[in-house]
C-alpha cells in the first residue's frame, strides 16, 4: 500500500521535530542529538580525514580526491544523523513513524559511524558513476576486534555491505540488500587499511547483482571477495 509521501514526512518530522525543553515521553534514556530539529542539525561529513587515519590511508585518500578533481570520481559524503535525500526518500515512502518511539527516533545514528574517531569504522566511499563502481577505503579501528589481533569478520561484513549498498544505489536508488556472500580468504590485521572495489555486474528489473574484493593497500592480499543481491524497493510495497 503505498502510503502518503507528505503525511508520513509530516508525522516523522513532529516525531523528530521536538522543541528544546518539550515534555519526553520517558526520561531513562541519556540524552541524544536529534535528527531533524530545525534548531540544531549535525551536518558534519565523517568521511573526511581525522588524526586517526594512518599514513597509507590518508596517502590513498589524497589519490583519489586528485581522481575526483576532473569529475569522473566523486566523494560520497557520509552523516551519522542528518539524512541524505535518499534516506530521506526511504523515510517518505517506507517507514511507519509510530514502529519507534520518540526518544528513539531522536537516538537514530548510522551504525558504522557510532564510534569515536578511530575507534571503530573508519571509511570514505569514492564513487564511478559511468563505470558503475565504487572503491571503499577502510581502516577496521581496535573495537572491531574478533580473533586476537583481526578484524571480527561480521565487522568485515558490514563494511562490505556497505560499499556494496552504496555501488547498487548509484543506478537503483532506494536499494536493500537481499543476500549477501562472502569468502573470507585471509583475516584482516586490526587497523590496517584495506581497499574494497565494488562493482555493478547486472541488472535485471529491479534486481542488482554485485560483486567486490577486499585487498590490502599493496594490492598484494586478497582478504575477501563477496557477491550481493541488491532490490530496488518497490515504493507500493510495504516494508512491514
Ligand atoms: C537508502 C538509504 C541510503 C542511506 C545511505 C546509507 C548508505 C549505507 C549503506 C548501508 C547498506 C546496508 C544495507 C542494509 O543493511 S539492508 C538491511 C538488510 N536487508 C533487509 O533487511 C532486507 C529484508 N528483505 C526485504 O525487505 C525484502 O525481501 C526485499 C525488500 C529485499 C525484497 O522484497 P520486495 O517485496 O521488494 O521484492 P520481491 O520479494 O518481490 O523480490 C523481487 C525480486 O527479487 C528476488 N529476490 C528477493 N530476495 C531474493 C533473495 N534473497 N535471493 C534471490 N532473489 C531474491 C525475487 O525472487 C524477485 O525476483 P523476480 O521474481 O522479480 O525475478
Amino acid at each position: 500500500m503505498l502510503r502518503s509521501c507528505t503525511a508520513g514526512l509530516r508525522s516523522l518530522w513532529a516525531l523528530c521535530g521536538r522543541r528544546e525543553g518539550a515534555p519526553r515521553l520517558s526520561t531513562d534514556l541519556p540524552p541524544a542529538p536529534r535528527l531533524f530539529s530545525t534548531e540544531k542539525v549535525i551536518h558534519k561529513d565523517w568521511s573526511l580525514p581525522n588524526p586517526s587515519w594512518s599514513k597509507d590511508f590518508k596517502l590513498l585518500f589524497d589519490q583519489f580526491m586528485k581522481k575526483c578533481e576532473d569529475g569522473s570520481w566523486e566523494r560520497l559524503p557520509s552523516y551519522k544523523h542528518r539524512s541524505t535525500q535518499k534516506s530521506e526518500d526511504f523515510k517518505t515512502y517506507f517507514l511507519e513513524p509510530k514502529l519507534v518511539k520518540e526518544e528513539r527516533v531522536s537516538q537514530v545514528q548510522l551504525f558504522t559511524r557510532g564510534f569515536e574517531d578511530g575507534l571503530g569504522f573508519e571509511y570514505v566511499i569514492f564513487s564511478n558513476n559511468d563505470e558503475k563502481r565504487t572503491v571503499c577505503l577502510f581502516q577496521g579501528g581496535p573495537y572491531l576486534q574478533g580473533i586476537p589481533g583481526f578484524l571480527h569478520g561480521g565487522a568485515m561484513a558490514t563494511m562490505i555491505d556497505t560499499a556494496l549498498g552504496s555501488c547498487a544505489a548509484i543506478p537503483g536508488g532506494i536499494v536493500m540488500t537481499a543476500n549477501l556472500n562472502i569468502n573470507f580468504k585471509r583475516p584482516v590485521p586490526i587497523c590496517s587499511v584495506v581497499v574494497i572495489n565494488s562493482q555493478l555486474d547486472k541488472l535485471e528489473g529491479r534486481k542488482l547483482f554485485l560483486s567486490c574484493n577486499v585487498r590490502s593497500v599493496d594490492e598484494k592480499t586478497l582478504y575477501s571477495e563477496a557477491t550481493g543481491l541488491f532490490i530496488k524497493l518497490d515504493p507500493e510495497k510495504s516494508l512491514t
